[in-house]
């Protein structure tokens, strides 16, 4: 017996994302392919400015590319509804007037299935470190937590696809090596990752590993 390939969570094809800034225009992805299976970690690395964020947002749908095909889990383009859909920005994303404890929970809350979750957000916030914090507000945590917090909303609802940019920048080697555990932990349950880092440590804990150059997408040199 044939044993089917997994497919793609989500899969694109020559993407294209200009940005236009008075009369300069920046060509932030120039014909990117890129695909993600479930239980993969799929590293990207790449230089500063070389489209990797933009990458990112416009597979979760928060940037509209001007050229190419994005098809998510189901065939047709952006149709994962977010709660399938995960990603802990670079700035983070936190809401400053809910307390730690809220903000990982924000994702039940807003599909009003907050009780449901409450058990699994007090388990991701003791794995990542963060439940003494629970009543803190971002603005009383370090940098390091407050990504951390981040992370643990992304899990909470287990979502298809999770996109982490730099997950491990503000973390020390200890608490970098669990939040990468997590990531492998939820891989392991199914999970689709595309992690987007500078370090090569975090990139070492990845499946398969492309490097964007100037907007393109290949194999690492
Ligand atoms: N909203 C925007 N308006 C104008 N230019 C933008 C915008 N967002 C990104 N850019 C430009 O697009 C290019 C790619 O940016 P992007 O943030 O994707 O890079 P990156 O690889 O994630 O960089 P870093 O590693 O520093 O986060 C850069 O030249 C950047 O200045």
């Amino acid at each position: 017996m044939v044993s089917a390939e997994p497919s793609p969570v989500v899969r694109a094809s020559a993407l294209h994302k200009s940005f236009r800034r008075d009369a300069e225009t920046v060509h932030a992805l120039r014909g990117v392919d890129v695909e993600v299976t479930p239980g993969e970690i799929l590293g990207i690395s790449g230089a500063s400015g070389s489209g990797k964020s933009t990458l990112l947002a416009v597979l979760c749908g928060w940037e509209t590319p001007e050229a190419g095909d994005l098809m998510h889990v189901g065939g047709a383009a952006i149709d994962l509804p977010w709660s399938e859909l995960a990603l802990v920005p670079q700035t983070l994303g936190l809401l400053e007037d809910l307390t730690i404890k809220e903000n990982v929970l924000l994702p039940a809350r807003l599909i009003k299935r907050t009780e449901e979750y409450t058990e699994r957000g007090a388990e991701l916030m003791t794995r990542l470190g963060i439940d003494h914090l629970a009543q803190r507000f971002p603005d009383q945590v370090s940098l390091g937590e407050r990504q951390r917090t981040s992370i643990a909303r992304a899990l909470l609802l287990r979502p298809r696809l999770l996109l982490v940019d730099e997950p491990t920048a503000h973390q020390d080697h200890g608490w970098a090596e669990v939040v990468l555990a997590s990531f492998r932990g939820y891989a392991d349950d199914g999970g689709a990752c595309i992690m987007v880092s500078h370090h090569r440590h975090a990139l070492d804990h990845a499946d398969r590993l492309l490097a964007m150059t100037d907007g393109v997408l290949g194999v690492p040199a």
